[in-house]
């Protein structure tokens, strides 16, 4: 098997809805085969709508998807039984077991695992009989997971697999992401914990307005972000009585009445500096919080560009939907 293989190639893809909305703006990845990649972004991104693309849902209104090295809409026979689809909202019948549930869509599976080994892959085994409008909505996301494993798929979406689980039904959803892995599935996720992300993926892209706007190993996106130092100083002492900002590396600061926040690409000579002249000065630095930078603060930064740039694009967007509606 060829490890190099591209499982998904994703290239200059475009979503329209209504003939003019492009929700999906040229978005281009590849995913190798046994890579976890995790699609990120604000509300409205085009996480959604990417995936749905990448299932075969819809035709793409232009560029090109390959799943497998098939066209996923057009080849939709050659694809289906190898990809297994986590949905935001399973369809499922409330009045059916848990079981029922399970063996129903066994049934339109070819080379199923029997219900019992889905289940307790899931930690659902103990639930089996019971009805599914009796599941709490974590399991319900655990009964999704079990559907989408049941053909042993080659490719697994899931769709924001852990929202409405508790934090040990999140670790259990991460181990089980981890071993697919590991047994070589390839798998895309779209999340809004940033730390799934973090844990889990591969490689990222965060996702922004239709477009990739960051994107690479979670390392890579961290460290194109700076790090941030914050403290306050004591009375009577201001911005101004820190050594020069530029000696000791800083490249950004706030400060708000005696709070302090600063930003540096060069954490280490940057807290130094600063705790060298503190205790020359004999100040404590109260609160003091030093932090590399973070794929939150890489989310958070592409969030903020997007509001302050994107109220305009927002209102056009809006009265673009209203005249495709
Ligand atoms: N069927 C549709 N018709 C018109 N516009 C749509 C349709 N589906 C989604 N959109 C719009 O397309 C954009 C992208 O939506 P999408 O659901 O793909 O985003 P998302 O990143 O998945 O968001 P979320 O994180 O909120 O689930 C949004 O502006 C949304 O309102």
């Amino acid at each position: 098997m060829n490890t190099n293989e591209h499982v998904i190639e994703v290239t200059d893809l475009r979503r329209v809805y209504g003939g003019e909305f492009e929700a999906v703006r040229g978005v281009t990845f590849t995913v190798g085969r046994g890579e976890l990649f995790a699609l990120l972004g604000t509300n409205g991104a085009g996480k959604t709508s990417t995936v749905e693309l990448l299932e075969g849902l819809a035709p793409p209104a232009g560029g090109q998807v390959r799943i497998l090295g098939h066209d996923p809409y057009t080849e939709r026979d050659a694809v289906r039984p190898r990809i297994g689809v986590m949905l935001q909202e399973g369809g499922f019948s409330a009045e059916l077991t848990v079981a029922e549930t399970v063996r129903m869509w066994a049934g339109c599976t070819s080379g199923a695992r029997p219900a019992a080994e889905a289940l307790e892959m899931v930690g659902l085994a103990r639930r089996s009989d019971v009805r599914v409008k009796q599941l709490s909505g974590g399991e319900k996301r655990r009964l999704d997971l079990a559907l989408a494993l049941l053909g042993r798929p080659e490719v697994l979406f899931l769709d924001e697999p852990t929202t409405g689980l508790d934090a040990e039904g999140r670790q259990e959803t991460w181990e089980l992401v981890r071993e697919l892995r590991e047994a070589g599935t390839t798998v895309l996720l779209t999340t809004h914990y940033l730390e799934e992300a973090e844990g889990l993926a591969d490689r990222l892209a965060i996702l922004h307005e239709g477009r990739i706007a960051a994107s690479g190993t979670p390392a890579e996106v961290t460290a194109s972000q700076p790090s941030r130092i914050s403290f306050e100083l004591p009375d009577g002492y201001f911005l101004g009585d820190l050594p020069p900002l530029a000696e000791l590396g800083v490249t950004g600061h706030e400060a708000e009445g005696r709070t302090v926040r600063l930003r540096t690409n060069e954490l280490q000579r940057t807290a130094t500096r600063l705790l060298v002249w503190a205790e020359r000065a004999g100040i404590e630095l109260r609160g003091l919080d030093v932090r590399s930078g973070s794929l939150e603060e890489a989310f958070l930064r592409i969030a903020r560009e997007a509001s302050e740039t994107g109220r305009q694009t927002e209102k056009d967007q809006q009265t673009e939907k209203e005249r495709v509606a």
